[in-house]
């Protein structure tokens, strides 16, 4: 969603996607994502970029063996760096560039054959999740970029995003302390609206915003619900917290 928010060319690009495939009397379902081949590339870039975690499972080698002229001896432990693999200037053309076309027309995939691009790991300890893993990010996305119109907040430009990660987790989550929710066209429109807090959030406040954020996925359940059955749209803005 952050790379989205940072390209709103993609999004868009995502979004029509989403209405010539699918249209906008229905919500998306599982069997449409087969047909959605932006939204796979955009997923397959995403993974790329921001693996779930830099590093996958520690492994062990069984035996003595020579990968690409390094000797591994017999119980090494081995570190795979996905986060550098992803980036990797010898496999990726302008490897730091959120640019989901350049998987059009190209085989490399991410099911763990193309060592160029292992998010799930590669081989027998791979993920055996990954199947179920794929389908729920994909209808996820699907559906938050098919019902909802995205925007960065209090004109936040893209390039100030900070996408700093640390592990598997990221700092800007706390700059979204409140959400507007924007119901104008056949979208609606949610933004996120920076507080200027950048501080982690005592226990109390967190589990209050915990709270605010189930109210406001039930309040989005409703409005995907509805808001296709709806004709005339009136301009309705809701604040949380
Ligand atoms: C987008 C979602 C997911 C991603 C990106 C992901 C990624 C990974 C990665 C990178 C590994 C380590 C593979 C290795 O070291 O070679 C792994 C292992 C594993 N994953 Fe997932 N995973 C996802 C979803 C799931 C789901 C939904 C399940 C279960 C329902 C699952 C169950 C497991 C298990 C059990 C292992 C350990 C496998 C082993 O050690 O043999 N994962 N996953």
């Amino acid at each position: 969603m952050s790379e989205l928010m940072k390209h709103p060319s993609i999004l868009k690009k995502v979004q029509k996607e989403l209405e010539t495939v699918v249209g906008m009397n229905r919500v998306v379902e599982e069997s449409d994502l087969e047909r959605l081949d932006y939204l796979d590339m955009v997923v397959k870039e995403t993974m790329r970029l921001h693996p779930v975690a830099p590093l996958l499972i520690p492994h062990a080698a069984l035996e003595d063996c020579t990968v690409n002229g390094f000797h591994i001896p017999q119980k090494s432990r081995v570190f795979i760096n996905i986060w550098a693999i992803g980036r990797d200037p010898s496999s990726w053309t302008d490897p730091e560039k959120f640019f989901p076309e350049r998987f059009e027309g190209s085989s490399v995939d991410l099911r763990g054959r193309d060592f160029q691009l292992i998010p799930f790991g590669a081989g027998r300890r791979g993920c055996p999740g990954m199947q179920l893993g794929l389908i729920v990010v994909k209808l996820v996305l699907a559906q938050l970029v098919h019902c909802f119109d995205w925007e960065l907040p209090n004109g936040l430009l893209p390039t100030e995003v900070d996408m700093t990660e640390v592990g598997a987790t990221r700092k800007r989550a706390w700059h979204n302390s409140k959400r507007e929710v924007v119901q104008t066209g056949e979208r609606i429109s949610l933004f996120a609206v920076d507080n200027d807090r950048d501080e982690p959030r005592g226990r109390d406040e967190r589990r209050a915003i915990a709270k605010g954020r189930s109210h406001s996925s039930s309040m989005m359940a409703e409005t995907m619900g509805s808001s296709f059955q709806q004709k005339s749209r009136e301009k309705e803005v809701q604040r949380y917290w």
